[in-house]
């Protein structure tokens, strides 16, 4: 029988097959604990919103983008180990890809902005959004290859991240970039041993704590960039970081950049 394109929404349409039994623990989700454990990606980004609400107003407003991309890249995932369908990896994937690149067109530092585009974020931004497009559209064309090309955003995440605290000289985000990259190197451990070592362990629930550790780890350093690109583009603003519900709660809290009220808002970078 002919293929048609609504075989992709079928569950198990996808090639990739997760550590965790299907259907073990409740009969309508083919992966209870990697769809559950994304319930992260529900609460920090939304809580994200609220506390990057001074910092939307007086630094750029597309640091929403960030955390609305994060709250899809969890809907996205949910969706995928829930159904193991070949469009929900693709949703969980292109979602990925997207907040990457928005993160990269948000706070890329000004001085790496390319020279041929005068270090104009403004055509950056247009230039990102066209990579976007691109790199959507392959993305449909080899989907087994797309997790691995989404782990490249990690080399230049991670450089960004050392070569900024290197030179920070705030403690709080000293921190928090390390826990940010602790929790990193154990994410990617966790996702590399459930992909590729699921018959030596024999422990199913390694993707499951990937899912809560690259959350942690991606808004942590998402913080740090938001908090580095204050302090070089609205040093005037005096950017801070606080945390939570306390300042004292700089463990557990949530870490956010707070700045000087400012009477007049600066739209840089909308
Ligand atoms: C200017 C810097 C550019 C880099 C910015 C990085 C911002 C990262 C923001 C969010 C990434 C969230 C990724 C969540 C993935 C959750 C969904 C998931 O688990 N999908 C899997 C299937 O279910 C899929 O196999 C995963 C594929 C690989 C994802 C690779 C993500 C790369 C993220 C890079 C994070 C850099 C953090 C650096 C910390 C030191
Ligand atoms: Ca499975
Ligand atoms: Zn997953």
């Amino acid at each position: 029988m002919a293929r048609s394109m609504w075989d992709d929404f079928l569950p198990h349409s996808s090639e990739v097959d997760w550590c965790e039994n299907n259907y073990a623990t409740i009969p309508i989700i083919a992966e209870f604990w990697n769809t559950v454990s994304n319930s992260i990606f529900f609460i920090i980004p939304p809580l994200l919103i609220y506390l990057f609400k001074q910092y939307s107003q007086q630094v750029c407003r597309s640091v929403n983008l960030v955390w609305v991309l994060l709250i899809i890249v969890g809907a996205g995932s949910v969706y995928f180990h829930s159904t193991l369908s070949l469009v929900g990896q693709l949703i969980d994937e292109i979602a990925i890809l997207w907040v990457c690149l928005a993160a990269l067109a948000t706070w890329l530092p000004s001085k790496y902005l390319p020279q041929l585009l005068q270090g104009d974020r403004r055509k950056f931004q247009g230039l990102i959004a066209g990579v976007a497009v691109v790199s959507t559209c392959l993305a449909l064309v080899k989907p087994e290859l797309n997790h691995g090309l989404l782990f490249l955003f990690g080399v230049p995440g991670t450089v960004l991240l050392i070569l900024e605290l290197r030179s920070c000289k705030c403690p709080l985000v000293v921190h928090v970039g390390t826990m940010s990259a602790i929790w990193w190197c154990v994410a990617v451990l966790c996702w590399v041993s459930d992909r590729f070592l699921c018959n030596i362990l024999q422990f199913p629930y390694l993707h499951s704590a990937w899912h809560i550790m690259v959350c942690l780890a991606s808004y942590m350093a998402c913080v740090c960039y938001a908090y580095f690109y204050a302090s070089h583009e609205v040093p005037e603003q005096c950017p801070r970081l606080r945390f939570w519900p306390h300042d004292r709660h700089t463990w557990f809290g949530i870490p956010y950049v707070s700045l000087l009220v400012t009477a007049v808002k600066s739209y840089k970078n909308l």
